[in-house]
């Protein structure tokens, strides 16, 4: 049997004496969609900050495609969105997709990025600018290119669709689920509960430093006896 994409076992992270991320156990399985959510200052992106061995865990394990994530092989097979996306500001928007394309070992495919670019409707034009004069939509765009062109087994989105406008929002969650038909799985966070319902799988609901819920939406409401996603997130956090 294949691995899952991600595997959280018992994670626990603390700043200084404050425990952000308790006895976390989670799997997300490939060819998933699924979410974390949570209130501001959740743990999510610490999460994030563990999975990708920015931050040294406390307690717990991490797992991508079986392999322990603090091995650096093991985040060969990923694609990692930040919550605050600030590419380098003198680069054009073309060189800073062969520079992250590099770093994946690909070649620049003008074809594959073309199409990219449509998908998320960022102007081809826009490609020659540099960073600097990008709007913060633009912005976005552009490290969800990166992400997409470098075609990995899992992508990791903090907040991929901050700043996208609502045409780029709908195209975002189309090409989201073009992503999971070719397999591969995407973990990612977002504050819009309608969007956690209309594309997630799953979702986790982080509160506490703990996992108050794991499931699907319809388990969420099912759970909290409620009609709708935002309500049963409300009852969860009590
Ligand atoms: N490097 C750090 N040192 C100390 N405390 C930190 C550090 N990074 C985050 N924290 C604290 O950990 C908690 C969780 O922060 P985190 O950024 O993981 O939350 P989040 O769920 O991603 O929040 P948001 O939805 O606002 O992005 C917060 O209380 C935050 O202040």
């Amino acid at each position: 049997m294949s691995p899952p994409a991600l595997r959280f076992l018992n994670v626990a992270k603390r700043y200084a004496q404050s425990a952000v991320l308790r006895d976390i156990t989670l799997d997300v399985a490939p060819g998933e969609i699924f979410g974390l959510v949570g209130v501001n200052g959740a743990g999510k992106t610490s999460l994030i900050k563990c999975l990708l061995d920015f931050q040294a865990l406390d307690g717990g394990r991490i797992e991508i495609f079986g392999v322990d994530s603090k091995l650096p092989a093991a985040r060969r097979p990923l694609a990692f969105l930040p919550e605050r996306f600030t590419p380098p500001y003198y680069l054009t928007g073309e060189d800073f997709l062969k520079y992250v394309l590099t770093l994946h070992g690909r070649q620049y495919d003008p074809a594959d990025t073309a199409r990219t670019l449509d998908a998320l409707d960022l102007e081809h034009a826009a490609l020659k600018r540099t960073v600097r004069a990008y709007s913060k939509g633009m912005t976005q765009k552009l490290g969800l290119a990166a992400c997409l062109l470098s075609h990995k087994q899992l992508y990791v989105l903090d907040e991929p669709a901050s700043g996208l406008d609502p045409k780029a929002h709908v195209l975002f969650k189309r090409r989201m689920r073009h992503v999971r038909e070719t397999g591969a799985a995407v973990f990612l966070t977002s504050h819009a509960l309608a969007d956690i319902d209309e594309l997630c799988d799953r979702l986790a609901i982080l509160h506490d430093g703990r996992l108050q819920f794991v499931g699907t939406p319809d388990e969420c409401r099912a759970r909290y006896g409620a009609d709708t996603l935002e309500q049963a997130f409300m009852a969860s956090i009590g």
